[in-house]
């Protein structure tokens, strides 16, 4: 997210877990209280919710939305049955399994973080492995990414992603399986509509070159179920 800070932003979960010492209330997790989140839960308020390592954490439509309403893709950071709710909702979603290169250096990264009591530890280690043996269930994840060194792992995101040769600052571009398949620049931008012109000539292709995006379109709704840009051609 630091490198492509327009393109993505983070779901803030909601968990009953107590904060880590370095954690702030609001960025990493909104900290609640059992009653306020199970009330929240019972509302609707809740994208997907899970019991993890005897706590309970969830995804609040708010959460996923604050990110959505400012243009970006969301990521969600969610465990195994998290991952099996948003799967079987109508969201459009890339779903990744991250593990740890072994169970040995999973253990040592606990250990080394400080943080769990050895209960929690051999609870998170036993979970883990429960995890690992579901990451290969039909339809679940769409890849698995092995979290080895760090860096290595972030360029292997990205190359799934396709944003190996993609930069923040460079042009937006409209990619498809991989392929450029259109580059667009702002025209004009209303509260309501912005419209964007054709930097490649598809006129002459036959095609349009100039594009409306209607932004009344996106507001409303739980996020991915109603909405849907609306996108009209202008000529
Ligand atoms: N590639 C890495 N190299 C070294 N340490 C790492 C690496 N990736 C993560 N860690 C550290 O390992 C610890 C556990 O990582 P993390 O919290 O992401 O695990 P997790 O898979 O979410 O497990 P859990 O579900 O128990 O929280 C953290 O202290 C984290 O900083
Ligand atoms: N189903 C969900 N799982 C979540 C959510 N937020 C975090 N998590 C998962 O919980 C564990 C433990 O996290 P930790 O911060 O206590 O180490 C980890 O696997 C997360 O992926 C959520 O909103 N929903």
């Amino acid at each position: 997210m630091k490198e492509y800070p327009t393109k993505f932003g983070f779901s803030v979960s909601h968990t009953t877990r107590a904060p880590r010492e370095k954690e702030i209330d609001g960025v990493h997790y909104h900290f609640t209280e059992r009653s306020k989140i199970e009330e929240e839960i019972s509302e609707g308020k809740f994208l997907e919710f899970a019991h993890v390592h005897g706590n309970v954490y969830g995804t609040s439509i708010e959460a996923v939305e604050s990110v959505t309403d400012e243009g970006k893709r969301c990521i969600l950071d969610i465990d195994v049955q998290g991952a099996r709710s948003v799967r079987a909702s109508s969201l459009e979603a890339i779903f990744i399994f991250v593990c740890p290169p072994s169970f040995e250096e999973l253990e040592k990264r606990l250990r080394a973080r400080g943080t769990e009591t050895e209960e929690q530890i051999q609870k998170r280690l036993r979970n883990a492995r429960a995890e690992l043996d579901q990451s290969n269930s039909p339809g679940l994840f769409d890849h698995l990414l092995v979290n080895d060194d760090l860096e290595a792992c972030y360029e292997n995101l990205k190359k799934l992603l396709s944003l190996d040769d993609d930069h923040e600052d460079s042009n937006d571009s409209f990619i498809k399986d991989g392929k450029e398949t259109a580059c667009y620049s702002i025209l004009s931008k209303t509260n309501s509509e912005f419209l964007l012109q054709s930097e490649t000539n598809e006129a002459e292709k036959g095609t349009t070159n100039l594009l409306s995006l209607h932004l009344s379109s996106l507001s409303g709704g739980a996020p991915g179920r109603t909405r849907g840009l609306k996108i009209s051609s202008v000529n």
